[in-house]
């Protein structure tokens, strides 16, 4: 499956014998990205294993490389980058292409914050609608200057500082995007830097920063606000990082085998840092068995083989602070919802607006069209279940360029009547090579 094809690639998803086996995914997006960024700050040369080949993370090295980065891969698949040590990013020559995602422009317009370039971001439809106003105005105090298109969207170009202005910054959003943004522009900023975080998001960033050897620290307050302070004009050391299983790509197989009756099946090596892990925790509430076998550490990331036997589900109403731990992976944990015994009331999801779709309307629209019913609210959804009965099924489901509504799709496909259809697959790209035949391996496709 590949996204350079020029056509649509639809597909139909039947419904499914019980699911078997062990797998894994491919490696965590998020600290994949970030893994190219802080190799490429670094002096000397880091080693990535597990690094996520998708599309997302292949448009981050292609940055990274045109700021100055030595980028390789070798032949057994561990990437090899030879950093030009903090302060030192080059012009780059051409704009800079995005593609669909949001994490390499929000994170590298950070980088270039505080560096003496200009750079012009583009991005495909998708990225071009979504926000950039989040990154901007926090970086245009730090010194950089910006001009974007109406909304503050791509394209745009912007111009860093240096020396850049240090920020004390209370995050307005809950977003990793925006606090590693801040974060990564302090990194060439003198004195410290600091992000006030009163929800918590994803740490990847503040755990990579510190294994790189920046003086980061972070102190939690009693009604859990995260206050992180990063000293600047840092300088990295190059790591050797083995990058773990997605858990948002881990959530498909997971959901799959515990909706398909009679299915039993492993995903190792998952990434299960509790900033990630809510949808674990909600999958269990609504009567999922699952089981982390193995707990370990990788590379200062908690991952464990998560063991799924499918179950009856019911409804839920889940806390919206639980948000950020699991914002990806909501559409899946819809189509969850939808098989589940009773009704399931989502709340406090605006950010889903502001992702590769509108992905509350895209779900609501996409579960309407497979016989679901559903609510749409204005910061979230209703979702009538089921109850174990088959989903009625149908399509062509609109994916709007976003992978997470086709592979969501997808899952919904393998627990319907008559099948369900996705308009397009390769989206799928960016974020999890591999995902059909992960499912064919499985059993759940032929
Ligand atoms: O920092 C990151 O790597 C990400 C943060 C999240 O975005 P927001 O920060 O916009 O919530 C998430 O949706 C995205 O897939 C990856
Ligand atoms: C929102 C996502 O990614 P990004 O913001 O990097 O495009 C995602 O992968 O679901």
């Amino acid at each position: 499956m590949t996204s350079s094809s020029d056509h649509p690639l639809p597909m139909t998803f039947n419904g499914a014998p019980p699911l078997s086996g062990s797998v894994t995914v491919p490696g965590d997006k998020s600290i994949s990205h970030r893994s190219l960024m802080l190799s490429a700050l670094s002096v000397g040369e880091s080693r990535v294993e597990g690094l996520l080949e998708g599309e997302d993370v292949l448009a981050t090295a292609a940055a990274m490389r045109a700021m100055g980065a030595q980028i390789n891969r070798d032949s057994d698949g561990i990437w090899h980058i030879k950093g030009v040590g903090v302060g030192g990013l080059l012009q780059p020559q051409t704009a800079l292409d995005m593609g669909n995602s949001g994490t390499s422009t929000r994170l590298l317009m950070g980088l270039i914050a505080s560096h003496a370039i200009t750079a012009t971001f583009t991005g495909d439809a998708s990225l071009s609608k979504r926000p950039m106003g989040r990154v901007t105005e926090p970086l245009s105090r730090m010194g950089a200057s910006f001009t974007s298109s109406p909304g503050d969207r791509l394209p745009l170009t912007m111009r860093g500082a240096c020396p850049a202005v240090p920020l004390d910054y209370r995050l307005p959003v809950a977003s990793a995007q925006v606090k590693s943004a801040i974060l990564l522009a302090g990194l060439n900023t003198p004195g410290v830097t600091r992000v006030i975080e009163p929800i918590p998001t994803r740490d990847h960033s503040e755990r990579m920063l510190r294994g790189f050897g920046a003086e980061l620290e972070v102190e939690v307050e009693a009604d859990g606000t995260r206050i992180i302070t990063l000293r600047g004009e840092a300088e990295l050391r190059p790591q050797t990082i083995a990058v773990p299983g997605d858990p948002s790509s881990a959530a498909f197989p997971i959901v799959a085998a515990l909706l398909v009756p009679g299915s039993k099946v492993t995903v190792g090596n998952v990434g299960l840092n509790a900033t990630r892990a809510g949808l674990i925790d909600l999958l269990r509430e609504m009567g999922g068995n699952i089981v982390i076998d193995n707990p370990r550490e990788v590379g200062g990331e908690p991952v464990g083989d998560i063991v799924v036997t499918a179950s009856d589900l019911k409804g839920v109403e889940p806390d919206p602070a639980r948000a950020p731990s699991m914002i990806d992976e909501y559409p899946v944990a819809f189509i969850a919802a939808a098989f589940a015994e009773g009704r399931s009331i989502f709340r406090g999801l605006e950010e889903l607006r502001v992702k590769e779709s509108d992905r509350i309307t895209t779900m609501a629209e996409g579960l309407r069209a497979i016989g679901v019913t559903v609510e749409e609210l204005e910061d979230g959804i209703i979702i009538e279940g089921t109850g174990g009965a088959l989903l009625p099924g149908g399509g062509p489901i609109a994916t709007k360029l976003d992978h997470r509504i086709a592979m969501s799709f997808a899952v919904a496909g393998l627990i319907s009547k008559s099948g369900v259809t996705i308009d397009d697959m390769r989206p799928v790209a960016t974020s999890f090579p591999g995902f059909t035949t992960l499912l064919q391996k499985l059993g759940a496709m032929p």
